[in-house]
């Protein structure tokens, strides 16, 4: 079962459970049942799901809970904990320090995701102002030295390998050294995978963590391995010091409980997930939003940097404010689709609303989606401005839709398939009610901060080396903070940003 089911699942369960007028010991039992199942066929190893349900059933006690308490609620919040409990092995994982010189081994299966995630690892790190380099210490694969290379050039990150050397002990060590001296600072170990669980790449792998010594040791997972995910951790970690999990392959027909095995077999976090085989797609694993979304309530943190990173910052505490008001009119609407025709990405940012993306933009077909979109928007610009600025869907009458097909050239359907869009739309932000928005004095440094990063972008590489790297522009940018827009200073810098 893909993850998008799985969270599916669980949510109707509850909404089963909810549904019945008395919840008693049969209701729960058949609502944990369900959830039971959907978490075997996401592939949670079943242990893990026979304690989970014994601790929900020993954590909720029917009898003690009032008439009147919202039984849901308690239950909805009660499997959350157990789900996070699950993914939360209670530590962290080592933490790199920028500026100091980390190893990072990468260890995990032939064809897990290794290689490409460990340019992803590089690349993410690089665009946050590392200094990381690739060791390719892979040398049972013909051609693993060729793919990093490949990566690492695309990416513009140093690398080091060997096509001659056979030992990949001495390809690890020769690198890191090579790379210390370099004062890199994160220096990232490509490791052989095999087909199975052999005992010499076990052997392997021993010899090379003890001989460079490294840091944190990464074990990379292909999501979609299955039942065999407990197993396969946990062997691992036996004969390394596993630290950190990475999960890739999340898009597709990603499995998702295999993540919650690996976590428990390896008493080590999930530190990121590969959601596709694009450099970029790669983002920082946090448990709570990921079991949000899972039971289907939201991931309103993860939607807060996502807005931050795609909405244009101008509109960003406008937005925030209309979020927390719960109103969410056609223009709201309209200036969003006019964000994703301009950026593109914003999938990703409604992805984290449980239901959004896979309705308005299906995966695979974006081309179509936008096409939509477009269609959609130019039946608003036919809508006046008090239609466009109500959140009252009664205000939609039949001759006012009759009058946006006539005014667009489009058919009375499409008028109402788009109000429809927005109907839904409008019951998933109306969640967004209370959000918490950060105040004046906080958003402004935010900005300065997204002003920064967003000029780290545009700036000429050699202005921005000059100024001294990210840090220079952010505090030349705190220095400057009076002075005015992000364009004002792009217009110092002889930039400009459209
Ligand atoms: N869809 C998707 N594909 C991925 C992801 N990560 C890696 N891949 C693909 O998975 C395949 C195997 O990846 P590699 O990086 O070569 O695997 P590896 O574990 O290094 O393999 P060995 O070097 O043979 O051990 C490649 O085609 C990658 O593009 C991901 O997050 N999503």
């Amino acid at each position: 079962m893909v993850l998008g089911e799985l969270g599916g699942s669980i949510s109707r369960a509850l909404q089963q459970m909810s549904n019945a007028t008395i919840i008693d010991e049969k209701v729960l039992n058949e609502c944990l049942n369900e959830i039971t199942r959907a978490l075997l066929q996401s592939d949670v190893q079943f242990k893990l799901v026979r304690d989970m349900q014994t601790n929900i059933k020993n954590i909720i006690n029917l009898d003690d809970l009032a008439a009147g308490h919202n039984k849901r609620r308690i239950i909805q919040q009660a499997i959350f904990n157990e789900l996070c409990k699950m993914l939360d092995p209670g530590k962290p994982s080592f933490t790199p320090k920028k500026g100091k010189p980390s190893v990072i081994m990468f260890v995990g299966l032939q064809g897990s995701g290794k290689t490409t995630t460990c340019t992803k690892y590089a690349y993410y790190h690089q665009k946050k102002g590392w200094k990381p380099a690739l060791v390719c210490a892979d040398t049972f694969r013909a051609g693993a030295f060729d793919q990093l290379k490949q990566n690492a050039t695309k990416a513009k990150i140093p690398f080091y390998g060997s096509y001659t050397e056979s030992d990949p002990v001495k390809i690890a060590v020769d690198g890191v050294d090579t790379f210390k001296k370099d004062n890199h600072d994160l220096i990232i170990v490509d490791t052989s995978g095999r087909h199975k669980q052999e005992a010499s790449l076990f052997e392997e792998m021993r010899q090379v963590a003890e001989a460079t010594n490294p840091d944190l040791i990464v074990f990379v997972m292909d999501s979609s391995i299955g039942q065999a995910a407990f197993d396969q951790a946990q062997a691992f970690k036996k004969s390394v010091a596993v630290g950190a999990v990475i999960i890739t392959k999340m898009d597709g027909h990603a499995k998702g409980g295999g993540a919650l095995s690996a976590v428990a077999a390896t008493k080590s976090p999930v530190i990121f997930i590969g959601t596709g085989e694009h450099m970029d797609e790669f983002e920082v694993f946090d448990v709570k939003p990921f079991v949000s979304r899972l039971l289907g309530m939201g991931d309103l943190s993860g939607f807060m940097d996502k807005i931050q990173e795609v909405v244009p910052m101008d509109q960003q505490p406008e937005l925030l404010q209309k979020l927390s008001e719960g109103n969410f009119t056609l223009r709201i609407m309209y200036e969003q689709f006019q964000n994703i025709l301009k950026m593109g990405p914003i999938g990703q940012v409604f992805s984290m609303l449980p239901g959004f993306s896979s309705e308005l933009m299906p995966k695979g077909q974006e081309k179509e989606s936008q096409a939509k979109i477009k269609r959609y928007m130019t039946m608003m610009d036919s809508m006046t401005n008090e239609e466009l600025d109500s959140s009252n869907p009664k205000l939609m009458n039949e001759s006012r839709i009759m009058r946006i097909a006539r005014g667009s050239g489009r058919q009375l359907r499409e008028v109402a398939e788009m109000l429809e869009e927005y109907k839904r739309l409008a019951k998933i932000w109306s969640k967004m009610k209370g959000l918490k928005i950060p105040k004046k004095g906080e958003m402004s440094a935010l900005s300065r901060n997204m002003n920064a990063q967003h000029m780290g972008k545009v700036l000429p590489p050699q202005m921005l080396k000059q100024i001294g790297g990210m840090g220079g522009l952010q505090s030349l940018m705190k220095q400057m903070g009076n002075m005015g827009s992000a364009k004002d200073m792009m217009g110092m810098f002889g930039g400009g940003d459209k």
